[in-house]
């Protein structure tokens, strides 16, 4: 079963994060997360009325600590928007779908919810592995981060024993880190670069690795970096370089 994580991003009302607290004990989650919070007080307190525990536990940290100790990091949203979502083939969940993509994962797993007044900023979002958005009306979207909250923990309550384990958040770095050198080794476009990582990890974010998937792909790239890399030096010195840009369509923009 993941350990979920509800992470408060810089939380602006002492009282939302009161109401975060009651909510998530609810549906039965305790570990309450807040980066950069405000300060919390006695409205925090008689919002989160019984889950006292949940409030007093909650632990603050940075947003490189999410990152850095999480298997998934999912980011909240409630503007979704078609460009991102078409052009980076990112599918925007809902928390239903994101149920069943986590259900059965042994990890930790952190959800992300942004600052009242703008969200979730982009580099957040895109450092992310998977994004959810709660279906609203088209009228009103956006949603008071507190009920956010609530409607996620009540699709995720419950999930059910036992899982797999996923490949540690470290690991999932060094594996971006050697697909990055992998690009250097076929001479990827430097100015391409950082859209293609945030798409690969866009695309093996939302694959659940385990350690054995993870390195075999090690493998497949140590491979391709003996034979392709050769080659490309031969062409390039002969300028007849011929490769097929493997990030030449369009839908490389990201916006
Ligand atoms: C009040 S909203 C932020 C509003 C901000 N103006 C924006 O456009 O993102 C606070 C947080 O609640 C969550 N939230 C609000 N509506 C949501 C929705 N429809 N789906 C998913 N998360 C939502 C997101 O984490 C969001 O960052």
């Amino acid at each position: 079963m993941p350990e979920i994580e509800i992470v408060l991003v810089a939380p602006i009302y002492e009282g939302n994060v009161g109401f975060a607290a009651r909510v998530m004990k609810n549906f039965g989650f305790s570990r309450l997360v807040l980066i950069d919070p405000c300060p919390l007080g006695d409205e925090a307190k008689a919002r989160a009325s019984h889950a006292q525990d949940v409030l007093r536990n909650a632990e603050v940290c940075t947003i490189e600590d999410i990152f850095a100790r999480s298997n998934i990091v999912i980011a909240t949203t409630g503007t979704v928007s078609k460009s991102v979502c078409h052009s980076m083939r990112m599918p925007f969940y809902s928390p239903k779908e994101l149920r069943e993509r986590i259900k059965d994962i042994e990890g930790r797993i952190a959800i992300l919810f942004g600052r009242e007044n703008w969200g979730l900023n982009n580099e957040e979002v895109k450092r992310s592995d998977m994004i959810c958005s709660i279906p609203t009306s088209e009228e009103y979207p956006i949603l008071n981060l507190s009920h956010a909250v609530g409607v996620v923990c009540y699709e995720l309550a419950n999930l059910p024993l036992p899982g797999y384990a996923l490949c540690p958040p470290q690991d999932m770095e060094y594996l971006y880190q050697h697909i990055d050198r992998y690009l250097d080794g076929i001479h990827h476009p430097k100015f391409k670069r950082e859209n293609t990582l945030i798409l690969i990890r866009r695309i093996l974010g939302r694959c659940n690795l385990t350690v054995r998937e993870a390195s075999t792909l090690h493998g497949l790239l140590r491979r391709s970096e003996w034979h392709i890399d050769p080659k490309l030096l031969d062409r390039d010195k002969t300028g007849a370089r011929n490769l097929r840009d493997p990030d030449s369509d369009e839908d490389d923009h990201l916006e």
